[in-house]
């Protein structure tokens, strides 16, 4: 099981620390211990701080350990707080989503057609005359000069092909212009022999394998192989970067040695330089693997499975994959009383073994009763179907789709807490007085989803920082408005609702902090931050 594990197989000898009790700076004993990683010792703060140039590179609270079936991983090496940041580190390499409709080369935002420039030397689109002189784009640049004739983009609202082989060329050609970076990448995961002959190397090797010889007339440099490498390379640790729309992707070092959890320990960000974040919602001790989710903590059992299988080549045997009730939440369980109306027994349909999330049966853990999956996955799809067709600002669909839904999935089940999450956000939402005039009774309903979606989450999801944080700031404010409307009465229950309205807000600020200002939770973030300074003084704290 990924959490479990205290003792790793092997530590690998890559960016650890050296342990001894000796500075380094001196070769005198040494015994105040960096606070940083806890695995390097100083006899002096002024040496410590001397040393910081070198040491500030391989200062982690981690070390990597690697065994034969997860390859690479993570280990804490000391007690890490909850808010602490255990990895910030800049992209190895970073370029245009592999299919994509054109992007500015040089910053990846979206173009608009007939608002763009070209770069003078070869071609390409860019947004502004600086982004020609980006570093990302001068691979490229360099490879259409060569070949030529320069780039000519006509159609900006479907994906162009060369677009595809844009990122494969900027990995590709580090091994020239940074080989330690070029080593770094080389050694991550790229499941060449089981990508080998399936639709997507198929597609891999026609589309950009043979296209980057013939495109840019480099025959002789790279091999299809080497090519379709680095395209595994890229499916297996690239990471998509949100801070330009649409969003680009980006390999990392270190932050691609993380392993898989459906129930991760780290939550994940960037910084507005690009930069990756890795902190730890909630504390994580010494011996712990470090995990984040490679897939979607609000999927169910079945979608996270097939998703890693294709995408990433696993199976996945996390704590939460091999839990059918996913700690008793029931996250991704049908109701008996569905599919056996006579029965109404009460139980839960789960799925049999491993294999029954796509084949097989579903029994119930109470009466025992079984259903085919088929039948299981026919009502998901219909559930999916009226989900991406409902209209998702409108409450009453929302509730209608609840109702209608509720007899057959779980009370938990992820398209009901999907629709619970737009509830949460309509219900008094839309501009910053609408909560004023809701009736009493939505209120309530507003902070009941709240609370228990938060309960939920703390559950299958406690490092789900994003999610939590925007589901506390609705609570906070439902719980605001109901102090407000309750402030003449005296009633004990409005102050306690605004102390649970600072906390909130508190608990959403702790989780959105981390977000960088192009994204709508930094100004939700920032807007908590304010409320917060209100409630302090209305409470007189
Ligand atoms: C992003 S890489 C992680 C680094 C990789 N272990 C390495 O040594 O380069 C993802 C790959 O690591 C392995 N992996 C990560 N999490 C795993 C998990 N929970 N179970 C099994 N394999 C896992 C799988 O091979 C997966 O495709």
């Amino acid at each position: 099981m990924v959490q479990d594990g205290k003792e790793p197989a092997t530590t690998v000898a890559v960016a650890t620390v050296p342990t001894g009790r000796i500075c380094p700076v001196c070769n005198e004993p040494a015994t105040k211990r960096c606070s940083g990683c806890s695995a390097m010792y100083y006899c002096s703060v002024d040496h410590q701080k001397q040393d910081w140039k070198n040491h500030k590179n391989v200062c982690h609270p981690f070390k990597i350990c690697s065994d034969e079936r997860f390859g690479r991983y993570l280990v804490a090496t000391k007690d890490i707080k909850a808010g602490e940041v255990v990895l910030k580190e800049s992209p190895l390499v970073q370029g245009p989503a592999q299919i994509t409709a054109p992007v500015c080369v040089g910053c990846l935002q979206g173009l608009v057609e007939k608002k763009f420039l070209e770069c003078e030397r070869c071609g390409w689109p860019v947004c502004r005359r600086e982004c020609q002189d980006r570093p990302g784009h001068q691979a490229e640049c360099k490879f259409t000069i060569a070949r030529g004739s320069k780039m000519s983009m006509q159609h900006f609202y479907v994906p162009h092909p060369v677009y595809q082989c844009l990122i494969p060329l900027r990995c590709l050609l580090l091994a020239e212009r940074n080989p330690a970076k070029w080593q770094a990448l080389i050694k991550l995961e790229s499941h060449e022999e089981q990508r080998r002959g399936t639709e997507q190397w198929r597609n891999d090797r026609e589309g950009v394998a043979k296209l980057i010889p013939r495109f840019f007339k480099c025959e002789n440099k790279w091999t299809e192989d080497e090519i379709l490498r680095i395209i595994g390379i890229l499916q297996v640790n690239g990471h998509e970067v949100p801070l330009t729309e649409p969003p680009s992707v980006a390999v990392y070092n270190n932050a691609s040695m993380i392993e898989h959890s459906c129930r991760p320990n780290l939550s994940k960000s960037f910084t507005d330089k690009g930069e990756i974040v890795f902190w730890a919602p909630n504390p994580i001790a010494s011996g712990e693997r470090l995990s984040i989710c490679y897939s979607d903590v609000l999927w169910n059992t079945g979608s996270r499975l097939e998703h890693l299988k294709q995408t990433k080549l696993f199976q996945c045997t996390c704590v939460r994959c091999t839990d059918p009730s996913e700690f008793g939440t029931y996250f991704s369980a049908m109701k008996c009383s569905g599919f056996n109306k006579e029965l109404n027994c009460g139980g839960m349909l789960m799925p049999e073994n491993e294999k029954s999330w796509s084949e097989g049966k579903w029994v119930c853990n109470k009466c025992q009763g079984s259903v085919e999956t088929p039948k299981i996955l026919n009502i998901v799809n219909r559930c999916k179907m009226d989900f991406e067709a409902m209209e998702k600002t409108n409450e009453q669909h929302c509730n209608k789709y609840i109702q209608h839904y509720s007899r057959w999935l779980s009370p938990n089940h992820h398209y009901i807490v999907d629709v619970k999450i737009l509830l949460s956000q309509i219900i008094g939402g839309g501009s910053p007085d609408a909560i004023k005039r809701i009736p009493e009774e939505s209120l309530m309903n507003k902070i009941k989803i709240c609370q228990e979606l938060i309960a939920l989450f703390q559950k299958v999801c406690p490092a789900e920082a994003r999610v939590i944080g925007t589901t506390r700031f609705e609570l906070h404010a439902a719980l605001a408005e109901f102090g407000r409307r309750g402030v003449e009465t005296k009633n004990p229950a409005v102050r306690s609702a605004l102390e649970d309205s600072w906390f909130n807000a508190s608990e959403c600020v702790r989780m959105l902090s981390h977000e960088p200002s192009e994204l709508p939770e930094s100004k939700i973030c920032k807007q908590a931050e304010m409320n917060i300074a209100s409630l302090k003084v209305l409470l007189g704290m």
